[in-house]
């Protein structure tokens, strides 16, 4: 079987990505993007409530602790939500990185290692290449330390989209919801009106 890391990446010719000249400065801890985000929100209490910190260039640091309500099998991490923490983290890096709005248009994991339910999962992101809408980005996981075994490796293909993507297909009640408490929404990580 070919790994997904053996296939060459990106699959295209792209463009180095640009950091913005906005993007949040290296350190900076990044706060959580919507509220009730099953990666990153507070307000879900068996969520996967990844932290994240901006780095220098076009990168950017998550951790993700793995509690009992995250299992798949007794005692581990369910791979699934893995990838859940990947996909937050992978898409931490290119909205706020870039300081556009994009979806997750294609996501690979490679489950390199068994993570056991207690362990924190350190997440390393980068973006590696942009093609016009097209964001490539991919990030490794390591165990218990920034300098632990690689646990999870992910990469993954978002799209640019306009604001109009959220407000043409998401749920009324959740967009009224977000209009009468802005403060669900962290409106500072992107340009919205680039
Ligand atoms: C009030 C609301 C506010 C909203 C929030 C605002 C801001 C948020 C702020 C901060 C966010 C911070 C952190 C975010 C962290 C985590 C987020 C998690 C991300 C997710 O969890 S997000 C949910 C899952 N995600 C989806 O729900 C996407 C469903 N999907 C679609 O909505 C469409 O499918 C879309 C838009 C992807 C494309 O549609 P489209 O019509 O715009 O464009 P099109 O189809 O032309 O694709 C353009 C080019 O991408 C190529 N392409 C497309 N798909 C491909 C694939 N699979 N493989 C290979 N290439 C592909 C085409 O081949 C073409 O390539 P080319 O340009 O070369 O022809």
């Amino acid at each position: 079987m070919t790994r997904t890391t053996e296939q060459p990446w990106p699959p295209l010719p792209t463009e180095a990505p640009e950091r913005h000249a906005d993007a949040p400065a290296a350190g900076t801890d990044l706060p959580s993007h919507y509220a009730h985000c099953f990666g990153c929100g507070e307000r879900i209490e068996q969520g996967l409530h990844l932290r994240t910190t901006a780095c220098e260039g076009v990168a950017i640091r998550s951790t993700f602790t793995v509690t009992a309500a995250h299992q798949g099998a007794p005692g581990l991490a369910h791979g699934g939500l893995l990838a859940c923490a990947f996909d937050e983290a992978l898409g931490a890096a290119v909205a706020n990185l870039l300081r556009r709005p994009a979806v997750t248009a294609k996501l690979e994991t490679e489950f390199v290692r068994p993570v056991p339910v207690g362990t924190t999962l350190h997440i390393d992101a980068h973006l590696d290449g942009v093609a016009g809408r097209k964001v490539y980005v991919s990030a490794e996981g390591r165990l218990g330390g920034e300098d632990g075994d690689v646990a999870v490796r992910a990469r993954a293909l978002f799209v640019q989209v306009k604001l109009t993507h959220f407000l043409e297909h998401g749920r009324p009640e959740d967009l009224r919801k977000i209009a009468a408490d802005p403060s669900l929404l962290n409106r500072r990580a992107v340009e919205l009106n680039p």
